[in-house]
Formats: structure tokens, C-alpha cells, sequence
């Protein structure tokens, strides 16, 4: 049997362990120091054990996945190395930032075991093990750091194990993976959440704010409903490139200060432009990052029931709705129903079912 030990099962440890449980060969076992969240964990179904002792977890794991947020990753790895592990363990972690954890481990040592850095570039707004799914990394781009000295067939083995996910496997070094990550995904966190909290401040004096905010609003914000503490502890650690790809930041609003101070619109257009011509270079249906669920788009007439009906003749067909959004609604003008699915082929099936009745858009 081989045991995967996943510490910290909540949205991507409790994902991760829905990848692997059941599969032929496997034990997956969970680890958190609180025995309510044990007892969760079995009661979900979530891994074939559970344990609050970090011990018991570890005892003879071939694997084990440090899932905890950032700022623990480095306390766990500690007291990992202090374990009698069983030897050729690997350990890795799914932290959003990979220098501190590869430098922690570089000073720590490991006997026997093997520590590669790992992180699954996909994920949502929402934690915890109820909002965990074996879908999530589908299709995702989930990186590997391992450091320069590891061999190669120690992540070759994790690699194999992660296939599990249907995650698609690439290799970076830590440090260029901070760098990236920082522009990719930290920064859009910031800058979401300060423009949410802009928009709320205006929206203290007049309510119509929140009302009028719809369509591209909620879109460019989607991510500013992240967990505090998670994000805390990712910004936090990540600071140096952030205060470095703010100060880029700053340039890019003075240059729209700029070009509305003289009225440039071929300037702003220009920005367009360029800013459509990336983005639509941008991988589509890629999980993680900015797109991230299965989402297909209906156009509906605007009167009472419709919603109810769509529903209906999915839950008639047993096609799964993860997640289901009003995103425009006007009288006498058509609204937009956003359906998110959890996998392709549900996203499939239930277009080829609502297209007999509206627009879809996929
Ligand atoms: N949220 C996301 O979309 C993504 C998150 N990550 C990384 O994954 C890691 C986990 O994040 P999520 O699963 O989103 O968070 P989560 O909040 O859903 O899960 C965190 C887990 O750590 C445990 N935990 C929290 N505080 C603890 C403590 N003091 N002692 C022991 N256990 C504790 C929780 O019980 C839970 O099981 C983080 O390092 C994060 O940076 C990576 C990719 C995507
Ligand atoms: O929800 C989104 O679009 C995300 O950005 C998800 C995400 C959050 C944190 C990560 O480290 C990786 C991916």
C-alpha cells in the first residue's frame, strides 16, 4: 500500500485527497491538530484515516502533502525532519509562494527523504474541505520546484502520483516562480481588493453603488472574496516582488492619469488594443487563475420561473449545477445566467440540453 499523508485538508489538501482515495494501491490519511476537523474529514469521506497526532500521520507515508497556509509551511517542515520518516518519503507542499519553503528546506537535514516544492495553480474564492472537489486540478497547470540537487527520478515518482489530479505537470525554479506568481495572481488579488474596497467607500454615501454593480465589476473582483488568512500569509511572504510589481502598477495608472489629463482616446484605445491582443493569447478553459470553473452562459427572457425551469431540465438529465448566477437583469431586456459545472462533460451535456430551448453561449 502506498500512503499519501496530507497535512492540512482543506479545499486543495482536501482536493488532493479525493484525487488519490480510492484508488487501487493507495491509503490516504489526514492530519489536522483539531479533532473537530478529524472528525469532518472522515464523516466526508475526504481520506481512508485521520488523526490529530502529526506522528501517526507521518509513520510510514511514502508521501506527504503539506497543505496548511503559508506561513505554517516552514513549522511543519521543521518538525517533519525531526520524525524517524520512512526513507525515500517525499514531501512536498502546495504553497501560492515557493522561495521560503525550498530555502527552509535546503537548511534542514532530511535523511532518506526528499523535499519538492509543489504548486497547483488552480483553486477558488472558497476554502475549506466543503468546497473540495477531485475536479479541481483538472486541466491546471500544477508546478513543480524542486531544487537543482533533487534527482530526477524522486520527481519523476512525485510527478506520476500527481498525474492523479489530470493537473498538467511543469517544472520552475522557486525563486522565478514567486516572480511570476506574484504578477499573475498575487497583484490581481490586490488590486481586486482595493478596487472592492474603492467602490465600497462610495458606496457608504449612496447604496446605488452596490445596486448599478454588475457584469464587469463582478468579474474583475471575483477574486477579492479570497480567505484573509490564506492571502495574509501569501502576500505577506511574497513581499519583496509585490512591492517591486506595485511600483509597476503605479506607473500603469499614472499612464491612464496621463492619457485622460490630455484627453488622448487613440492613447486609451491603443491600451486596448494591446490588452485584448495578450489576452486573448491567454490559454482558454485552463483552470486556476482568472478562469476558473466550467461556466457556460444562457441567455434568458426576463420572467419569473425561467431560472427554475433551466434547473429543472438539468436535475431531470442528473447534470450537476456547481454554482448558478443572475449576472444581468433588467426589465424587457434579455438577463444573462451564468451555470458553473464541476467537469467538461457536464458543461457539454448541459449545453447540448439548454440550446433546444435559449442562447447559449460556451
Ligand atoms: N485557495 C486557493 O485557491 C489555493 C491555495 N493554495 C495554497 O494551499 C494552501 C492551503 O490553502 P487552502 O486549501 O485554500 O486553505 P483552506 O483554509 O481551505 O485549508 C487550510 C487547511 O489548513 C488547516 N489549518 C489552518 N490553520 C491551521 C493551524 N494553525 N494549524 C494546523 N492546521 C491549520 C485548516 O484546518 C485547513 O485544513 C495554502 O498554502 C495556499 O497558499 C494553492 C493553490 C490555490
Ligand atoms: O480563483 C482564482 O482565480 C485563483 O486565483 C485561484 C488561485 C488562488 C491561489 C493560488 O495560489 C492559485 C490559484
Amino acid at each position: 500500500m502506498t500512503k499519501i499523508a496530507i497535512f492540512g485538508a482543506g479545499l486543495i489538501g482536501g482536493s488532493l485527497a479525493l484525487c488519490f482515495k480510492g484508488k487501487p494501491g493507495f491509503t490516504v490519511t489526514g492530519h489536522s491538530p483539531n479533532p473537530k476537523s478529524v472528525e469532518k474529514l472522515l464523516k466526508r469521506n475526504v481520506v481512508d484515516t485521520a488523526t490529530t497526532s502529526m506522528e501517526e500521520a507521518a509513520e510510514g507515508a511514502d508521501y506527504i502533502f503539506l497543505c496548511v497556509p503559508v506561513s505554517l509551511l516552514e513549522e511543519y517542515l521543521t518538525s517533519l525532519a525531526k520524525l524517524p520518516l520512512k526513507q525515500g518519503c517525499i514531501i512536498t507542499d502546495v504553497g501560492s509562494t515557493k522561495a521560503s519553503i525550498a530555502q527552509c528546506a535546503a537548511s534542514l537535514e532530511l535523511k532518506g527523504v526528499q523535499f519538492i516544492g509543489g504548486h497547483p495553480m488552480a483553486g477558488s474564492e472558497r476554502s475549506g474541505v466543503e468546497a473540495a472537489s477531485s475536479h479541481l486540478f483538472e486541466n491546471a497547470f500544477y508546478v513543480l520546484s524542486p531544487d537543482p540537487l533533487t534527482p530526477q527520478e524522486d520527481v519523476d515518482r512525485l510527478a506520476d502520483l500527481i498525474k492523479l489530479t489530470k493537473a498538467q505537470i511543469i517544472q520552475v525554479d522557486a525563486e522565478l516562480h514567486d516572480d511570476i506568481v506574484g504578477a499573475i495572481s498575487h497583484l490581481p488579488h490586490i488590486i481586486a481588493v482595493a478596487l472592492v474596497n474603492q467602490v465600497r467607500g462610495y458606496n457608504e454615501m449612496n447604496p446605488l453603488y452596490q445596486n448599478l454593480a454588475a457584469g464587469g465589476f463582478r468579474d474583475v473582483t471575483r477574486i477579492a472574496s479570497g480567505d484573509p488568512k490564506i492571502w495574509r500569509d501569501i502576500l505577506i511572504n511574497n513581499r519583496e516582488n509585490l512591492l517591486k510589481l506595485l511600483v509597476d502598477w503605479n506607473a500603469e495608472v499614472a499612464r491612464f492619469i496621463d492619457l485622460l489629463q490630455q484627453s488622448d482616446g487613440e492613447g486609451i484605445a491603443e491600451q486596448f488594443r494591446k490588452a485584448s491582443e495578450f489576452r486573448s493569447g491567454l490559454p482558454e478553459r485552463r483552470k486556476g487563475m482568472i478562469t476558473s470553473l466550467y461556466d457556460i452562459y444562457v441567455d434568458i427572457p426576463d420572467h419569473p420561473g425561467v431560472i427554475g425551469q433551466i434547473a429543472t431540465s438539468l436535475g431531470n438529465k442528473k447534470i450537476n449545477l456547481s454554482n448558478i448566477q443572475v449576472i444581468e437583469s433588467r426589465e424587457d431586456v434579455p438577463g444573462v445566467l451564468r451555470l458553473s459545472f464541476r467537469n467538461q462533460e457536464d458543461v457539454d451535456r448541459a449545453a447540448e440540453e439548454l440550446k433546444k430551448q435559449y442562447t447559449v453561449h460556451a
